[in-house]
């Protein structure tokens, strides 16, 4: 498989601590690679790398074979690359539509410089995400947060949909959902991967790893110690190794 995304020899370091040292990671288009690692192992420093959100002390990264550097989220998101993070970031009091649309909504003309927001497309085109994610919601306008936590993964989701993101960077997206969200939130990671998009899963739960990642890499102490397919293991084995840093 063709990475879509490479680093090489990434470090990060905090004044004195050494949060990554050294980590080589290719990203396959069209995988769902989960990274997990204990507390403190470097998954969100890695993930701030990958987002754009900071820059590694040391290291390169390939965007489709070519070098790249992120000067923020948003650059990265210009180039493919969209990061959901735990608190989803979105506006609860606004709607459905204004969440997938903010930062880049859509106009029309209706005089000669004149133009005025495009609610109707900015409608069906939301619809539209939600739909490509077997998500229904039929009023489009309900604040985000009179949604459920998976409804509101998925309009984060869409918000990346809408950006034509290439690789979403999904941090932890199940940790504060119960079981039939989890499931709900596992599915959408199915769709969008089922797409060709690639996903990047920030996990700490084996269960939602072994469900739908095809590949994990493991982090200890800011290291990469273990980078396999996931086939074949179930998560009391994957919990092993993130503990132990060794393939069992
Ligand atoms: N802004 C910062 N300033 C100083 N040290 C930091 C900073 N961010 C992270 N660290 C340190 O870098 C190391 C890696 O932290 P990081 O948050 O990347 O790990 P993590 O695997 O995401 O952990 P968790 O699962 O707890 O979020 C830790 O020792 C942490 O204390």
């Amino acid at each position: 498989m063709a990475p879509v995304l490479s680093l090489r020899g990434i470090e990060k370091s905090y004044g004195a601590v050494a949060a990554l040292k050294g980590i080589d990671l290719d990203i396959g288009r069209g995988e769902v690679l989960a990274i997990c690692g204990d507390n403190g192992a470097g998954k969100s420093s890695l993930v701030r790398i990958i987002s754009g959100a900071q820059e590694p002390s040391a290291g390169a990264m390939m965007l489709d074979g070519r070098t790249v550097s992120f000067r923020s989220p948003q650059d990265a998101l210009a180039k493919g690359i969209a990061t959901i993070y735990q608190d989803l970031a979105l506006a609860p009091r606004l709607s459905i539509v204004q969440n997938v649309f903010m930062g880049a909504e859509l106009t029309r003309p209706v005089l000669p410089f004149v133009h005025i927001l495009d609610k109707r497309r900015m409608e069906d085109l939301a619809k539209g995400y939600l739909g490509r994610l077997s998500v229904a919601v039929e009023d489009m306008h309900r604040p985000v947060e009179r949604l459920s936590g998976g409804q509101r993964q998925a309009v984060a989701i869409s918000r990346a949909l809408h950006w034509d993101a290439q690789v979403v960077i999904m941090d932890e997206p199940t940790a504060a959902l119960g079981v039939k969200e989890t499931a709900l939130v596992l599915d959408l990671i199915r769709k969008l991967n089922a797409e060709g998009r690639t996903v990047v899963l920030i996990s700490h739960n084996m269960a939602d790893v072994t469900a739908v990642a095809t590949r994990v890499a493991i982090l200890k102490s800011g290291r990469k110690v273990i980078d396999r397919p996931v086939a074949g293991l179930d998560a009391d084995g994957l919990a092993h190794m993130v503990m132990t840093g060794k393939e069992s």
